[in-house]
This record gives structure tokens, sequence and C-alpha cells, in this order.
């Protein structure tokens, strides 16, 4: 079956951007990861969070780690995405601290290993950074092509919600992310010289 206008487009933007980001020297990358602290450290929604899932950088990303250790110096708990051990496609959020055993994944992004006691109910999980290879200006999101944060976000019931806020460089800003019936747009976009709001 021929894939649809919507898939293509879907297809070229993530090409499009993922070289993008791929380019950024490391002394850009650099400035990039400590601008990011400036943005997010005078954001309400941050400050008020004690458990922050955030992820590591891959694949030109906006680099975390400096935001990590900002988290950590302020006593927050941070914790990161390891893929589902059963259930493909699915996320699950693990505790990260200095110490923590490592290993990497199927797409070699380093994630905790797995231990259930450090394990984090989702319903405890209060704000996440979710990483996104294309964003518009309405917090429609485009990611890897796993669906793995669609997913995630879906779970967020009326009662209880993390508050989400994507990252991203500003060179991963497209005019409008084609849509799908499973996209789960997002209240806040931050790059390391904007923050978008689309709530
Ligand atoms: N830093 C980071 N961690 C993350 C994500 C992410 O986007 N960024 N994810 C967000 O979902 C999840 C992992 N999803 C991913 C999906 C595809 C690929 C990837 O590199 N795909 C290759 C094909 C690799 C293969 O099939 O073996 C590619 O498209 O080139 C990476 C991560 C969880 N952790
Ligand atoms: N809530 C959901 N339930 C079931 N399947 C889903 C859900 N969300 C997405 N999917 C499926 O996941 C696949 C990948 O979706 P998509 O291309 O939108 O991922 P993505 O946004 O690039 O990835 P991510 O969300 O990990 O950043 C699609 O086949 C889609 O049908």
């Amino acid at each position: 079956m021929p894939q649809s206008n919507n898939a293509n487009q879907r297809e070229k933007i993530r090409i499009q951007t993922r070289h993008k980001r791929n380019h950024l020297d490391e002394n850009f990358q650099h400035q990039a990861a400590e601008q990011l602290v400036q943005q997010a450290s005078k954001l309400s929604e941050v400050i008020q969070a004690n458990s922050i899932a955030i992820y590591l950088a891959n694949d030109g990303e906006l680099d975390t780690k400096p935001l990590i250790n900002w988290c950590w110096q302020q006593g927050k708990h941070v914790l990161l995405p390891v893929l589902h051990p059963f259930t493909k496609g699915h996320l699950i959020f693990l505790q990260y601290k200095p110490d923590t055993l490592m290993h990497n994944n199927k797409y070699s992004i380093a994630e905790p290993k797995l231990d259930v006691t450090q394990v984090v109910p989702f319903k405890n999980v209060e704000l996440i950074f979710t990483p996104l290879v294309a964003f518009d200006d309405k917090g429609q999101r485009l990611g890897m092509g796993g669906g793995f944060y669609d997913r995630t976000l879906a779970q967020a019931t009326n009662t209880k919600k993390p508050y989400t806020i994507g990252l991203a460089h500003d060179c991963q800003q497209v005019d409008n992310v084609p849509i799908e019936p499973w996209d789960i747009p997002i209240p806040k976009i931050i790059t390391p010289t904007r923050i978008i709001k689309a709530e």
C-alpha cells in the first residue's frame, strides 16, 4: 500500500531536521546546553516540580547534561526513559542519580539498568521534558518515529497529569507538523533562545 501524503511529509521533515541538528558543531551544542539551563530554570513549572523526567541526548539533540546537573543541585529527582522490557513501543521511567548503573538500549542510548526499586510510576512524574525531532508553534511534535512519547502522554489522565515541555534546537522548528490522530500536542517548547507557549 502506498504511504499517505501525510506520512511522506512527516518522513521528509524527520530527515531534514535530523540532518540539521546532527550538523551543529560541538561549540554550538555546548553553548545551547548552557542556555537551556538559563531558560528552564526560570519557569515556574520547572521550579515547582520535584520529579522530572529528562532524556540523555542522542542524534544531535539538545544536550541535557547541564540541566540534569542543575536539577540534582536543586535536590530534584531526575528520571530517565527506559524502553519497556516487555511491551514494545512503551516507556517506563527510572530514577537517575550520579551513581546509577547504566547500559545502552537497542538504539545505543544510555539508560538506567532495569531495577524495580528505581521505577517511578507514571502518576508520580510531575514534569516531562520530551525529546523531539520537529515542532511547530502550535505545540505539535514529531519524534523519532517509535510513538514512545505519544503512548506515554496518552496515559495522562485528567486528575493527575505531568506537565510536558519539549526541548529542541531552534533549527528544529517547522511551519506545520502534519499531524496524525494519535499525536498529542504539548503546551510549551524550550529552545536555547526562546520559550514557545502553545497553551
Ligand atoms: N534521547 C532520546 N531518548 C529517547 C528517545 C529520543 O527520541 N531521544 N525516544 C523517543 O521516542 C525513545 C527511543 N526512541 C528512539 C526511536 C528510534 C531511534 C533511532 O535511532 N532510530 C533509527 C533506526 C534504528 C533501528 O531501527 O535500530 C533511525 O531512525 O535512524 C532512536 C530512539 C526513548 N529514549
Ligand atoms: N497512543 C498510541 N497508542 C497506540 N499506538 C500509537 C500511539 N501513539 C502512537 N502510536 C503509533 O506509534 C507509531 C509511531 O508514531 P509517530 O510516528 O507519531 O511517532 P513519533 O511522534 O515520531 O515518536 P515519539 O512519540 O516517540 O517521539 C505509529 O504507528 C502510531 O500509530
